[in-house]
Formats: structure tokens, sequence, C-alpha cells
């Protein structure tokens, strides 16, 4: 069965440290809903914007409920990436992620390198994190096969030609955008959704009617959740997930940490109503 992989946002309590039992308390209602994967430190975990320790909490407050875990590992301080690489070996997981050293100019083969260091220190297989629209670089099906170990990939890209290209090396392929969950889950390995932390119970919908060849419920579905996931986009992505989390599943997430700023009440108040008009049209 193909794969609902949610990139799970971190609970931060007013003082920006991490809930942990909020944290449980989410994963625990995602595979409720049909979760299968909890991707770790990802761009709605706010990865790139985490300590080290703060990275290797979320991942031991995840494991106290499940496995079933996709650890990211990235940074721009090689030292850190193997020593959460070392951390992750201690543990039972799926795998380590990682996307390509963002904002420096460098080299390709400076980015070949830096997967292999990966590769040579994990006992886990290593999957690539590509997500060029926020790294500033492309690791494509070529590089990915020139670096020789990654055993699987999340593409971040809205170029689904540019995704399915990466089976030709026969690994584990998701892509990352909501609004190509459709095709994710009909010809992919499956879809890595930062919406599924908010509405998890629609992309196990759209996964049942893809099963039961369905598609023009599947189609009609794929087409609300790109509007509610739109809709969030003025207010900040991922801001907007903690108070959807509150108000669609029932319990609270705690709040965003800057730069990824609390939205004002009258905000949140126009976005969830916003959301709501969406959510209760029928399909
Ligand atoms: O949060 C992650 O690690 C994900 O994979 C989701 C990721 O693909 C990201 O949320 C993409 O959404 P946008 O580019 O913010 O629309």
């Amino acid at each position: 069965m193909t794969e609902i992989i949610v990139p799970i946002l971190t609970p931060f309590n007013e003082k920006g440290e991490i809930d942990g039992e909020k944290v449980k308390t989410h994963v625990q209602n995602l595979l409720r809903k049909g979760v299968d994967i909890i991707f770790v430190n990802g761009t709605t975990g706010v990865g790139p914007a985490l300590s080290k320790d703060e990275k290797r909490k979320m991942l031991d407050y995840v494991l106290d409920v499940t496995n079933k875990v996709i650890f990211q590992v990235g940074s721009l301080n090689m030292k850190e990436v193997l020593e959460l690489v070392n951390y992750a070996n201690e543990r039972d997981i799926i795998a380590v992620a990682s996307y390509p050293p963002y904002y420096f100019s460098i080299p390709k083969d400076f980015v070949v390198k830096y997967f292999k260091e990966i590769c040579e220190a994990s006992k886990h297989p290593v999957y690539l994190y590509n997500y060029p629209g926020a790294t500033g670089k492309d690791v494509d099906v070529n590089l990915a096969k020139e670096i020789g170990c990654i055993k699987g990939v999340k593409d971040t890209n809205p170029d689904f030609a540019h995704t399915i290209r990466y089976k030709e090396l026969g690994i584990k392929t998701y892509n990352g955008l909501e609004n190509l969950a459709i095709a994710s889950l009909s010809i992919l390995d499956g879809t890595v959704v930062g919406a599924g932390n908010y509405m998890p119970e629609l992309f196990s919908q759209l996964r049942e009617y893809i099963k039961a060849g369905d598609m023009r419920k599947a189609l009609d579905l794929q087409l609300k959740i790109n509007e509610i996931d739109g809709t969030t986009i003025p207010y900040g992505k991922i801001s907007s997930m903690y108070y959807l989390v509150k108000e669609l599943q029932g319990y609270d997430v705690g709040v965003p940490r800057p730069p990824m700023y609390p939205l004002e009440e009258d905000k949140v108040k126009e976005l969830i109503e916003k959301v709501r008009k969406i959510w209760n049209k029928s399909e």
C-alpha cells in the first residue's frame, strides 16, 4: 500500500521549548488517522531552525510512540550531522534523511561528498530530501546516481516528471507537495504532506478513493485539499498548522516559534472561518 508520511510540526511552549507530551499526543493521533510514517525535523518541523539537542529530543519523543520514523539530520555543520547520524544508529528507525548543504554556492562534488559521508557513518538507509525551492540545490536523479548510496527520496518539487525519474534507481520515492498527493499515492511509494498534520483523514480518504478506483471522488477531494492548503499561505503555512490542528483534530500542539511567528487572534479567527467553510463543503 502506498504510504502517507507526515513531516511532523514541532510543538513549542510559550518559552520556545519543545513540549514532549504534545509531540506524543500528536503522533498518536496521526497514526490513528492512517498516517504510516513520521518525518522528524523536516521543513514543517522547522528542522533548519532546531538545535542539535532539539533534533535529538524530537526523535526521542516520537520514538516513545512509534519507530516508523525518518529522521532528518541535515545541517551546515558536518560535525553535528555525523553526531545526529550516530545518535540514530543506536535507535530503531526506518531511515535518516538530509537536505543538501544549502545557502552556500558549492560544486556538485561537494554535495556528493556530503551524502557519501552520511552513508559511511549511517547504519540506517540514507534518504535524500530534495527541496530545490528551499535549498537552491537540485539533487536530481543523475546526481543521486553519482552519490550511489541513496535508498530513498522525498522530492518537494512541482515537477512530478522530475520526481518519477528517481524510480530509475529503484528506490523509495515520494513527492512532498500536498497538491500532488493524488499522483504520489497513485504512482509513487507515497506522499509526504505537511498538511497531514491537521487533516490526516483527508489523505487517508484520498488513498481509499484511489484504491477503490474512484478517481472522480479522489480528484474532488484533491481539489478540496488544495483549497484548504492554499488558504493557509497568506497566514504562513507552518504557523497556521498549529491552530488548525487544535481546530480540526481537537488537541493543543502549542505555538510556533519565531521566525515562524504566532498569529494574532483576529487572524486565527479569520483562518479558521475560511477553512471551516471549505472543510464543511461536501466534495
Ligand atoms: O515539511 C516537510 O518536510 C515536507 O516534506 C513538506 C514540504 O514539502 C513543504 O511543506 C512543502 O510545502 P511548501 O513548499 O511550503 O508549499
